[in-house]
């Protein structure tokens, strides 16, 4: 599937392929892929890829300081990322995880959808879009690796993985809260988050915005598996095992029959999803309520 957001305003440096990039940020976390010494590590300003092409897969770690807020350039280099390592036949897994210490993503980046024209939140909402569909459908394994607190769109990048561990620290909370900031999830938000925690426990959970701490994640089924946070990539890694051992083809179209009718909703109705979310984003009182939500988040410090 060729890569469908739109691209205006990247510099063509995002747009070169696997960028070789010094690793600063190696070290911080648990050792790479592989782990050994001859680890080269490749991506873009904002995903760090560290491939093991030995041992069939790579850590794709998210490093948009200071919250991992998903902006139109973050979730193209996202993009960028995951293409270039479906397209390679070394690669049958990724560990997607967070190089920012504490953080696991949060969410959609608030900036890109206050105070902007309506043609920034199309373009804007056609990636959020494509992140979704291109993570939920990849014919790769995705395993999240969730070391910090995970809100809203970044709760649904890990919801589109395969398989998550999460970080035992209570403040480690996760989950769709869009109605505390007077916004709604998408029903392709909603439909995945069901599809993962079942109705019930969705629709609580989507109505009052919680965010999970990690035994409630475990206990309703949003996390696969907590552990001690010095030992989320290794679990993850471990758990990989179990999938990269099945026939990746039947593994693959296992995959699709079960998510294919989810994400051809959003294929069916993508136009009028972006019309929607225009419309909705750009009315006055949503906009004053999330200008209200970001002036709570900087008092928070005062
Ligand atoms: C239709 C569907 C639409 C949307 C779905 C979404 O994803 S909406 C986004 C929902 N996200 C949240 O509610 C999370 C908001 N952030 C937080 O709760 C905290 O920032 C967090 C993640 C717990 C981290 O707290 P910490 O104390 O470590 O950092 P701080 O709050 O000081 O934030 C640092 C700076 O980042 C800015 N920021 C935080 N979140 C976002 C965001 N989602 N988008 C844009 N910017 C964000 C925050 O304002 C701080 O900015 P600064 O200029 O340094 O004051």
């Amino acid at each position: 599937m060729a890569l469908a957001v739109g691209i205006r305003g990247l510099t063509r440096s995002l747009l070169r392929p696997w960028v070789r990039v010094p690793g600063p940020a190696r070290g911080r976390t648990e050792p790479a892929a592989g782990g050994g010494d001859g680890v080269r590590c490749f991506g873009s300003p904002r995903v760090l890829v560290e491939p093991d092409p030995a041992a069939g897969f790579a850590v794709m770690k998210m490093r948009n300081p200071p919250v991992n807020s998903l902006s139109l350039e973050f979730l193209t280099e996202l993009l960028i990322s995951l293409e270039k390592l479906e397209s390679d036949k070394a690669f049958h897994a990724i560990i997607l995880t967070s190089d920012c210490p504490g953080i696991f993503s949060a969410g959609l980046d608030l900036m890109e959808m206050c105070g902007r024209d309506p043609t920034h939140y199309a373009e804007y909402w056609k990636a959020v879009q494509e992140l979704w569909l291109r993570f939920y459908l990849s014919h790769l394994v995705v395993i999240s690796a969730i070391n910090g607190v995970n809100a809203a769109g970044g709760c649904l990048l890990a919801l589109s993985c395969d398989y998550r561990v999460l970080a035992d620290n209570p403040k480690y909370a996760m989950g769709l809260n869009e109605t505390l900031l007077g916004i709604i999830a998408p029903f392709w938000f909603k439909d995945t988050l069901v599809n993962t925690v079942g109705h019930r426990t969705a629709e609580r959970a989507l109505q009052l915005g919680l965010l999970f701490p990690p035994a409630e994640a475990l206990q309703v089924g949003m996390v696969d598996k907590v552990v001690p946070e010095d030992q989320v990539l290794s679990a993850a890694r471990s758990e990989l095992a179990q999938w990269l051992a099945i026939p990746g083809h039947a593994r693959q179209l296992t995959k699709s029959l079960m998510r294919k009718p989810t994400a051809d909703r959003l294929l069916k109705e993508r136009d009028a999803d972006i019309q929607n979310f225009v419309r909705f984003i750009s009315r006055d009182a949503i906009q004053k309520a999330l200008r209200v939500y970001l002036e709570k988040l900087k008092q928070k410090k005062t």
